[in-house]
């Protein structure tokens, strides 16, 4: 059975791949990452590609990926040609708050997958998938209230829909899960296809 690792620290892609059953193990590595791609599909899968490779090439160092698989991903939103990322502080929350309040926006995240095999060969894959988000109106009142939660500081677009902003949420057009950080049945269904054998935990005792 390969092993599978999730280059990734955020908790929220953690739980994800957990309550899907997978059996995983976390490394994260420190390295900066940067891009060069303008659009925003192309972004999420060049920052996921290089999440996991980053980490793959330490596992490197310590010896040996065979048999293994290394899981990275990465979340923006975007507002026309603007890119979200994660807010420098309020003020920047307040900025990207008060942009999306009242109208439709994409998010994308990337999910790159590097399968080694038993010899160390890689077959990478990388693929963003995207949601529209349509945010209801929010007063100044709100979205003051909504930073004051701390809810947006650590997240792209500077909000959770998981979380107290699904006040907010009118509606959405694709995978909820993509929105939280990771198109988990994207991922599965592709795990599936590079011939992983890990079955989602309980779903042979039915
Ligand atoms: C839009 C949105 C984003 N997010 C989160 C998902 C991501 O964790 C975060 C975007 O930051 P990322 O840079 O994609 O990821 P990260 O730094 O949290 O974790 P790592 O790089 O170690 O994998 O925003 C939500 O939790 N809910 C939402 O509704």
């Amino acid at each position: 059975m390969k092993k599978i690792i999730l280059a990734s620290a955020s908790p929220r892609r953690r739980e994800l791949l957990s309550q899907i059953g997978l059996e995983f193990e976390i490394v994260i590595s420190h390295k900066e990452e940067s891009y060069e791609s303008t659009r925003p599909e192309e972004i999420v899968k060049e920052l996921a590609l290089m999440k996991a490779e980053n980490v793959a090439s330490e596992l490197r160092e310590k010896g040996g990926l065979e048999d293994t698989v290394v899981i990275g991903a990465d979340t923006i939103v975007a507002l026309d040609q603007q890119i979200l990322g994660k807010p420098k502080d309020e003020e920047d929350a307040y900025q990207m708050l008060t942009s999306l309040q009242g109208r439709s926006h994409q998010v994308f995240t990337g999910a790159a997958i590097l399968d080694f095999d038993q010899t160390g060969n890689c077959q990478v894959s990388s693929h963003a998938v995207e949601t529209r988000v349509y945010v209801h109106e929010m007063d100044r009142q709100e979205i003051l209230s909504y930073i004051k939660s701390k809810e947006p500081m650590d997240k792209a677009g500077a909000y959770g829909i998981q979380g107290k902003f699904a006040a907010y949420i009118d509606k959405i057009e694709g995978d909820y899960y993509n929105v939280v950080g990771l198109p988990v049945s994207y991922i599965y269904q592709q795990l599936k296809k590079t011939g992983i054998t890990q079955s989602p935990k309980g779903a042979a005792d039915k």
